[in-house]
């Protein structure tokens, strides 16, 4: 007989499934040929429904990694693989797909908690429409609140301390380089030869609180705005890049955005909750 923990397990593994194959039937249109594949588990899923369309609709379609593990589950699902660096000046992917750890009310993202972030964002911002899939214990009013374990950073190794310092000082508590995986010495290393920080943060505000309560966005009194805390984090020398997908007011366009367009987030009960936020541009 199945464990409490074990009913919860599958009952998420199924909840990533069912958001993957609406979205992929909602996103991935037939003429389309450019395709970026996220990290993690849950894209697992979106190759799975992808690959299930069969080769009459996939054999045109060309697959763009973020990282070794999409590598492999493209080429595995026997998907044509191709790479971002090959993706001429001025072109554009038809549609990203690819998971988060937390997204908050304005689908702003958390990302990074399995090493895969520099390469997301450079593939969800080469697409013209990007698509998050998820489960439903990631949605969350804002971000820091149910993703404990900190903000992910990308850092060049030999800079690590000094980032830490300037954490600590932005009012990060207890900012942490991630280990490697049991049994294996020293930090995690990330598929660009870096290293990850996990820097937590009180949960982040978004503008309508700021506007609402007369608050500031700047974490002066330790709460910062997602921008606010994004803006001032990627300019920290040693940073490559953030694990914050966020956009600005004003710049609510579907192309080249680190938002997603839509977020699928797979229920308990077995529903699919889609989120959208408006934009203007093509969709
Ligand atoms: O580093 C990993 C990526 O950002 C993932 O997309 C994110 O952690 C979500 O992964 P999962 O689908 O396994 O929850």
């Amino acid at each position: 007989m199945a464990t409490a923990a074990q009913e919860q397990a599958a009952l998420v593994e199924k909840s990533k499934r069912l958001a993957a194959y609406q979205a992929v039937k909602d996103y991935l249109l037939p003429e389309y040929t450019r395709i970026g594949i996220g990290s993690g588990s849950t894209v697992v899923y979106v190759v799975e429904a992808i690959a299930a369309l069969g080769p009459a609709v996939t054999s045109n379609m060309s697959f763009y990694p973020t990282g070794s593990q999409s590598e492999e589950l493209i080429e595995a699902a026997g998907l044509r693989l191709q790479y971002i660096s090959k993706l001429p000046a001025g072109q554009q992917l038809d549609v990203a797909f690819d998971g988060a750890d937390e997204v908050d009310d304005d689908l702003n993202l958390i990302k990074g908690g399995g090493a895969c972030l520099w390469q997301e964002k450079i593939v969800a911002t080469s697409a013209k429409r990007f698509v998050c899939v998820a489960d439903f214990r990631k949605l969350s009013a804002r971000l820091g609140t149910t993703w404990k374990k900190g903000i992910p950073i990308e850092v060049l190794p030999m800079a690590a301390p000094r980032v830490l310092d300037e954490l600590v000082r932005m009012g990060s508590q207890n900012p942490r380089i991630r280990p490697g995986l049991p049994g294996k010495a020293g930090a995690i290393v990330t598929d660009n030869g870096m290293w990850i920080i996990d820097a937590p943060f009180a949960p982040l505000r978004l503008p309508k609180d700021v506007d609402s309560a007369n608050h500031t966005d700047t974490g002066s009194d330790g709460v910062w705005t997602v921008d606010a805390l994004a803006d001032r984090l990627i300019k920290i020398p040693g940073v490559a890049e953030i694990g914050l997908f966020y956009g600005k007011n004003g710049l609510e366009v579907a192309s080249g955005a680190q938002k997603p367009v839509a977020a699928y987030f797979g229920m308990a009960d077995g529903s699919v909750e889609v989120r959208t936020r408006p934009i203007r541009g093509d969709k």
